[in-house]
């Protein structure tokens, strides 16, 4: 067991390094096996448990990998792939899994996924990945537990995305690049990770346009080869540090972050942080009291839903009430009776929450439901008066690298601790 154990009080100050992006290093591994000669180098890897449960699902279906941590790089070498089972005690533990079925469809002709993880938010749906496989012609085989995909070569056609999935669109761009043929797909996913991994797959020599217009079109070519590409920045990570500065009235300068933060500033603007980009390096700064916010979280440019969580935290902490409208995920509210127990005013009413600030916030024995109400735990735990214990910490370092040395080189009192249970 993984808790995390925060005394709260201190501003944060100092250099955040942001880490790379999971939600781009996940299906650039998938996209990785795709290429039947050669080794794949990516940098700029964040060392967190989604890549490395990863690199043991790419090492189960025959794929050699080298995970250079210190380096943050991996190398892939999937000339020698050999089962097509995604098995279920590492494809559960994490929702990247379902981007290696494109990879096993093209190279062994099935994939076998035994079960898909990822965080708890309610419904989880991957019909729009099967129904787009099958108008590619492939036969997928719905069973109660395991899923069997099966075709002897894809070819184009038309999809479309009831609304736009981000790995489903990554995962039918996949399936399209090695397809006969030219592929369009229609209500495509415009996240900037989507893009990252496009800009992958066209340096694979995979032939893709339209990327970030939500119609793109993809012409198949016969083979797709090993490419070196460095994931961009975590927009997530940054903005969960933007908002470590702003619960704490702190001051960070935020480096890697390399992409604005859009809408998530202008948020935190409208609550009174205040952001200078000083070249490279993105500057945010809290020092008055924060206004109360509203949010509607929204697939790419809108809000994104996985930074809700963090921002209901910083919500407690504002004075007056703020509103928020989770539209992406139908269970994504795990966070308000946990921030509740701290002394937050959170009321939730189905999809909507309303949150009374300002209410001082007590440290308490928390639980991390999913790896973003974790992150958000601990930015309250950072504001909160005493000590703050997060329990099922793994959650968190799904997605964070080194959370608590990351912190603490900002003045926060964090450590991650790991017990028996
Ligand atoms: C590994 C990864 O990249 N994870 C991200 C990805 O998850 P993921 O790709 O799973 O999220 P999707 O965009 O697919 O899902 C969003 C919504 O669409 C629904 N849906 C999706 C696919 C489908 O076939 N049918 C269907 O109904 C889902 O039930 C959900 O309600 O995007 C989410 C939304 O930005 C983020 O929170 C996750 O961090
Ligand atoms: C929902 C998330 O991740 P995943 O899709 O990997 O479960 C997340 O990163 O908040």
């Amino acid at each position: 067991m993984v808790r995390y154990r925060v005394r709260g009080g201190n501003a944060l100050r100092g250099t955040a390094f942001i880490q790379g992006a999971k939600n781009a290093v996940l299906p650039m591994i998938g996209a990785a096996l795709l290429a039947a000669k050669g080794r794949t180098v990516l940098r700029n890897v964040p060392i967190i448990e989604d890549v490395r449960r990863a690199i043991e699902l790419a090492e189960a279906v025959g794929a050699y990998v080298e995970l250079h941590e210190s380096e943050r790089t991996l190398v892939i070498d999937a000339s020698r792939l050999s089962s097509p089972v995604l098995p279920a005690e590492i494809a559960r533990r994490f929702r990247g899994s379902v981007l290696f079925t494109p990879a096993l469809l093209h190279r062994l002709g099935e994939a076998v996924v035994e079960g898909v993880g990822g965080c708890n938010l309610g419904s989880r749906n991957l019909d729009f990945h099967y129904l787009g496989y099958k108008r590619l012609g492939a036969i997928v085989d719905e069973g109660e537990t395991v899923i069997h995909v099966k075709a002897s070569g894809l070819t184009g056609a038309t999809l479309y995305l009831d609304t736009p999935s981000h790995t489903g669109t990554e995962n039918l761009i996949m399936a399209a690049s090695l397809a006969k043929g030219t592929t369009v797909i229609e209500n495509a996913a415009l996240e900037p990770e989507v893009l990252d991994v496009i800009d992958m797959l066209t340096k694979m020599g995979a032939r893709i346009s339209g990327g970030g217009t939500g119609f793109i079109t993809v012409e198949g070519v016969d083979e797709l080869h090993a490419v070196e590409h460095t994931v961009m920045p975590d927009r997530l990570d940054a903005g969960v540090f933007a908002m470590a500065a702003a619960i704490t009235g702190g001051e960070l300068s935020l480096v890697g972050t390399g992409l604005d933060l859009g809408v998530v500033r202008y948020k935190l603007e409208q609550m009174g942080v205040e952001f200078a980009r000083q070249g490279a390096v993105l500057h945010v700064r809290c020092e008055g009291p924060l206004r109360p916010i509203n949010i509607i979280t929204d697939t790419y440019p809108g809000f994104a839903t996985d930074l809700q969580s963090p921002m209901m935290a910083v919500a407690a902490l504002a004075d007056g009430t703020s509103y928020i409208h989770e539209r992406i995920f139908d269970g994504r509210f795990a966070l308000a009776g946990e921030l509740n127990k701290m002394g937050a005013g959170v009321e939730v009413d189905g999809s909507r929450a309303i949150v009374r600030g300002r209410t001082p916030l007590t440290g308490a024995e928390v639980t991390a439901h999913d790896l973003r109400s974790g992150i958000a735990l601990v930015l309250a735990g950072l504001a909160a008066e005493g000590e703050t214990v997060i329990g099922s910490g793994y959650l968190i370092d799904r997605g964070h690298a080194h959370l608590a040395a990351r912190m603490r080189a900002l003045g926060a009192d964090i450590t991650r601790e790991i017990s028996a249970h």
